[in-house]
């Protein structure tokens, strides 16, 4: 073993010594792919809910958005949560209704007190659904005694919205009852212009101009699917759980789709693998690109215009979203939200400033996309998993067949904040950590499908950017993580065609 003294040719100042290593008796490098598949499975069966492979972010870290969130923006949206239900007590007559509508509101309270005493979490109650015991598993086995603040932020957060789930699902007419359907309603009816913008560039029929060389057929499609794939990409910025202040102006900027405002934002996307994703979907034809969904409004409708893009383009024969089964982090989609986002393109009279040309265009767009849905060619599902305290990391133990059925295919598109928090399992990486490796067993199982993070970044969890960018950010830019201005287009290629075998469990 030797000392140098290395400079830095950039300042010529000596820099750290570096120590030399005699690797002759060691073995032999491996090449990259094979070494990262050795990587894995990290023991997933050790990964501990608890204590997960890098420390988890928890409540009480004041430095993070865990504490903002754990503290101030689930009690707010409680409270909001409250006087949409107020408003719907304000509007029914009849009185057994009434009653059943305001034991929940209590239960509501009930549950805004103990998240502001930062009670210890308590074991679901049993309202007949089938994730019951799969919750109380979960706590009694790692989360026994833990309260709000010290459990993993990404479980207590989920914990809270299964919750506000059982303030209804213990009533007898309300079971279905959403206290963010009103919200959800209103952003998208507040977008026009955007959702005009893009109804008027993409309701006509796609087709390839006359003549053209299938070379220039692939330029096209790969420069439509970029810009499409970043219109997607940002459209997740309109949040509703962190729209709360915003002016109609700060919405218009966020949701602006021009050409212009792409390229300009690009140089925002800190991990940057669009050019491997539009080579490998330029190579599709006939495929399948399933959609884990996630805000309703705004956002469903770009993730909409692009998946009609996708079909059109015969990139794709078959799209599947996955939605989530109940209310969920406010704007995440629901059944519900997907039905009425369909309906009200075709039927709705939501833009009354809208010209009877823009209207057509969203009729059109909207029944195009509800004959894809007749065909089969937009499929809508909901596993429970998605609703569940678990992160992505246990989906090959805890839902071995959402796992089976999302290896067949082509590439899996997870959107949005939350999804990447439980790709990575909402855990403190360092910044240049490779997303395959971030994500576990979801890249290597074999069988994995590739998975493309498409994320605005909104909260503490960053992995995939080049060296030192985020280091930099975080001496120059404070609350860089949490602006949505920032994003990354992560992918990892999985182990596709592989013959799926399970690794006994992924938990301890
Ligand atoms: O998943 P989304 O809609 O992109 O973002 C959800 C979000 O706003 O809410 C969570 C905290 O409540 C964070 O993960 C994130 O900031």
């Amino acid at each position: 073993m030797s000392e140098v003294k290395a400079t830095n040719p950039a300042d010529g100042k000596v820099a750290n010594p570096k120590v030399m290593l005699n690797l002759g008796s060691l073995p032999p490098r491996q090449k990259p792919s094979a070494m990262m598949r050795e990587q894995y499975p990290r023991t997933p069966s050790r990964v501990n809910p608890d204590q997960p492979q890098w420390p988890a972010y928890r409540g009480y870290h004041e430095y993070s958005f865990a504490h903002a969130t754990m503290s101030v923006r689930l009690p707010t949206i409680l409270e909001k949560g409250i006087a949409d239900v107020h408003l719907t007590v304000n509007q029914e007559y009849d009185e057994d209704r009434v009653k059943d509508l305001v034991e929940c509101i209590h239960r509501m309270e009930d549950l805004l007190d103990s998240l502001k005493a930062n009670d210890k979490l308590r074991y679901i109650t049993d309202d007949g659904a089938g994730d019951v015991a799969l919750w109380n598993k979960e706590i009694a086995r790692y989360f026994r005694g833990k309260d709000f603040m010290n459990s993993p932020w990404v479980f207590a957060e989920a914990y809270k919205y299964r919750r506000l789930r059982e303030c209804f699902s213990l009533s007898k007419y309300w079971v279905e009852y959403d206290v963010f359907f009103r919200q959800k309603c209103d952003t998208f009816a507040r977008s026009a212009e955007a959702v005009f913008e893009l109804a008027s560039r993409f309701a006509a029929p796609f087709s390839f101009a006359e003549g053209i060389s299938d070379e220039d057929k692939l330029k096209t499609s790969k420069l439509m699917f970029r810009e499409l794939t970043q219109i997607c990409l940002w459209g997740n910025s309109t949040d509703l759980s962190l729209l709360i202040d915003m002016t109609e102006e700060d919405i218009k900027k966020l949701q602006s789709t021009g050409g212009e405002h792409l390229s300009a934002t690009e140089k925002n996307i800190l991990g940057n693998d669009l050019d491997k994703i539009t080579d490998k979907v330029a190579s599709m034809k006939g495929g399948r690109i399933d959609f884990v969904l996630d805000n309703a409004g705004f956002e469903l409708y770009c993730d909409l215009v692009y998946a009609d893009w996708l079909i059109q383009s015969g990139i794709c024969k078959e799209i599947v979203f996955h939605g989530k089964k109940i209310p969920w982090f406010v704007s995440d989609v629901t059944k519900k939200d997907w039905d009425w986002i369909l309906n009200s393109c075709v039927y709705g009279y939501l833009f009354p400033e809208a010209t009877e040309e823009e209207m057509d265009w969203l009729r059109v767009m909207g029944r195009r996309w509800k004959s894809y849905e007749k065909e089969g060619k937009f499929k809508y599902q909901s596993h429970p998993f998605w609703c569940s305290g678990f992160t992505f990391w246990s989906l090959t133990a805890e839902a071995p067949d959402l796992f089976i059925e999302l290896a067949t295919s082509d590439l899996v598109i997870f959107k949005g904040d939350l999804n990447h928090r439980k790709l990575g399992y909402d855990c403190h990486y360092p910044y240049n950590t490779p997303f395959s490796q971030a994500i576990g067993p979801l890249a290597s199982t074999p069988g994995a499908p590739p998975i493309v993070s498409l994320r605005t970044v909104k909260s503490d969890i960053v992995v995939g950017i080049p060296d030192g960018v985020g280091e930099k950010l975080d001496e120059e830019e404070k609350g860089w993580k949490i602006s949505g201005k920032y994003a990354v287009v992560l992918l990892s290629e999985g182990r596709p065609g592989e013959k799926i075998t399970f690794a006994d469990t992924n938990n301890e």
